[in-house]
């Protein structure tokens, strides 16, 4: 991986076993879709505190390179175990069949 913003971002994406991609904070969304993510998360048992997120709104390089890395064209980003898994629409559906809990798996409490 060539890209620095790309190997930024892939280091993120490996650091966290929960990792949201997001505008503004868990305590402070800044975007009705981040809100949601976070509170689907919140809603499968995911402590807070175990919760990474990444402010997307605070760096316009990892903005535009998340969506090259996921070939995803939208903020907020889930992140589990380095793996990608969708925006708040798929964490919505996810979450009503019961993937996304066992897609959390031990990172929910
Ligand atoms: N349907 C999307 C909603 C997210 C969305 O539409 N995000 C927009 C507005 S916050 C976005 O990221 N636009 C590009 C940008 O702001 O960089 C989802 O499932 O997450
Ligand atoms: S910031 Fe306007 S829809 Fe997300």
């Amino acid at each position: 991986m060539s890209d620095p913003t790309q190997q930024r971002i892939d280091d993120l994406v490996k650091s966290s076993d929960v990792l949201l991609f997001m505008k503004g904070s868990a305590s402070f969304p800044m975007c009705g879709f981040s809100g949601r993510a976070v509170q689907i998360l919140k809603a499968c048992g995911v402590d807070p505190k175990a919760l990474s997120t990444v402010n997307v709104l605070d760096d316009p390089e990892i903005r535009q390179g998340i969506k090259t890395y996921s070939n995803w064209p939208t903020i907020p980003q889930l992140y589990v175990k380095g793996e990608f898994i969708g925006g708040s629409d798929i964490m919505m559906e996810m979450y009503e069949s019961g993937e996304l809990q066992k897609v959390l798996g031990g990172s929910a409490a």
